[in-house]
């Protein structure tokens, strides 16, 4: 998807806002595209070292003391009110990645500042990334490319479980950024969907074309379970031993939200005994234990937590934030801003 651009030209008349860049040196490279970088300059003006990747630094902190804007990044260090108490003038933290809860203290928000993540455009790989998931586990493709590895004969469908995308029930745990794209893609295979979220509205899944439905009715129901739902006490282990029973025969689980949300102990005892297939991008621990069984089992497919914006993705997490200071300083308006209230049910 092509990200609109919306371009703000600066009147040499009136002085830019003052910004701080705040993230490792890595990141900051990563992150920023030249063309990113210079409409930045173009909005603000970066002031302290570029980036900031301590606050003890005195360069540091004389910036902070007239910044209005801070952009943060991967590996920030923690903004707490220590920080905050450097920074009178700040206006809006606009982070260029996911999750802000790491790295910032919730008092940002009681003092009135507003944040804004880049979290959706990081959910576009996430949602690519499960798609292609969704559709290699359901051909299975793991297990006949291990079949071919072990036999290096032309393949055989038996012992294989039901293949395929034609007519499937795909469960999705939580309608979250990531949620709703994965929603939108496999909206395009012969599928029915069905979703499972407590914050979802009727309304809203009629909107998205879903059926609604509680943890249990999903589990039965599913030839796939593709998890999208945050970390957060309700979700820890939330697919369990009993989700995972509920399960038919060779469905497939899908996770590429965080390992917490699976029981692994119970997961890992269905796929050493080959009734599910599997594919984990994320998990717990991670990465799972050297000598863990699910490394070398034809059914499931592991890879080290690569579903989010990585190589040319990333510059998607930069365009996303110089766009969103760009409506800031032009406009006030943050379009992906988090409020207080979303930070205990959001990633
Ligand atoms: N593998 C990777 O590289 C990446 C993984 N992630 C993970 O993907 C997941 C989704 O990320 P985002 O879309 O940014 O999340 P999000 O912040 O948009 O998710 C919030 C939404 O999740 C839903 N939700 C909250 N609690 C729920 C519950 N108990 N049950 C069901 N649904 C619930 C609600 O709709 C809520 O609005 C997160 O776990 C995140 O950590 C995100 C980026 C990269
Ligand atoms: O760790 C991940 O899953 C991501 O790629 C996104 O990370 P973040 O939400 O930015 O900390």
């Amino acid at each position: 998807m092509q990200n609109e651009r919306i371009v703000v030209d600066h009147n040499p008349q009136t002085p830019r806002p003052a910004a701080v860049v705040v993230m490792t040196e890595g990141s900051f490279l990563e992150v920023f595209s030249e063309d990113a970088l210079a409409r930045l300059r173009n909005t603000v003006e970066i002031v302290g070292p570029l980036p900031i990747t301590d606050f003890a630094v005195p360069e540091a902190r004389a910036a902070l003391r007239e910044a209005r804007v801070m952009l943060t990044g991967w590996g920030a260090p923690r903004i707490d009110a220590r920080v905050l108490d450097l920074s009178p003038q700040l206006e809006a933290v606009v982070h260029t990645a996911g999750t802000v809860k790491t790295f910032l203290d919730a008092e940002a928000f009681g003092r009135g500042i507003r944040v804004s993540t880049a979290a959706a455009a990081n959910a576009t790989p996430v949602a690519e990334f499960t798609f292609a998931a969704i559709v290699f586990g359901l051909k299975r493709a793991s297990r006949f490319a291990h079949q071919l590895h072990t036999t290096r004969r032309h393949r055989t469908v038996d012992g294989i479980p039901p293949i395929g995308t034609n007519g499937v029930t795909i469960g999705i745990l939580g309608a979250s950024r990531v949620g709703r794209e994965v929603i939108a893609l496999v909206s395009r295979l012969d599928a029915r969907i069905l979703v499972c979220d407590p914050y979802l509205t009727a309304a809203e899944a009629a909107r998205l074309g879903v059926e609604a439905v509680s943890l249990s009715e999903m589990c039965r129901r599913s030839d796939v379970l593709t998890l999208h739902a945050p970390s957060t006490p309700d979700t820890r282990r939330i697919i369990g031993a009993r989700e995972l029973a509920l399960l038919h025969d060779g469905a497939l689980i899908v996770n590429t939200a965080r390992g917490a949300l699976i029981d692994t102990e119970a997961l890992s005892a269905e796929l050493v005994g080959g009734r599910l297939d599997a594919y984990l991008d994320v998990t717990d621990p991670e990465p799972l234990p050297a000598d863990s069984p699910l490394y070398s089992l034809p059914n499931v497919v592991i890879t080290p937590h690569i579903a989010g914006a990585l190589g040319n993705e990333i510059h998607r997490l930069g365009d996303s934030a110089v766009r969103e200071v760009e409506q800031y300083v032009g406009r006030g308006i943050l379009a992906h801003e988090l409020r207080a209230d979303e930070l205990a049910y959001t990633a």
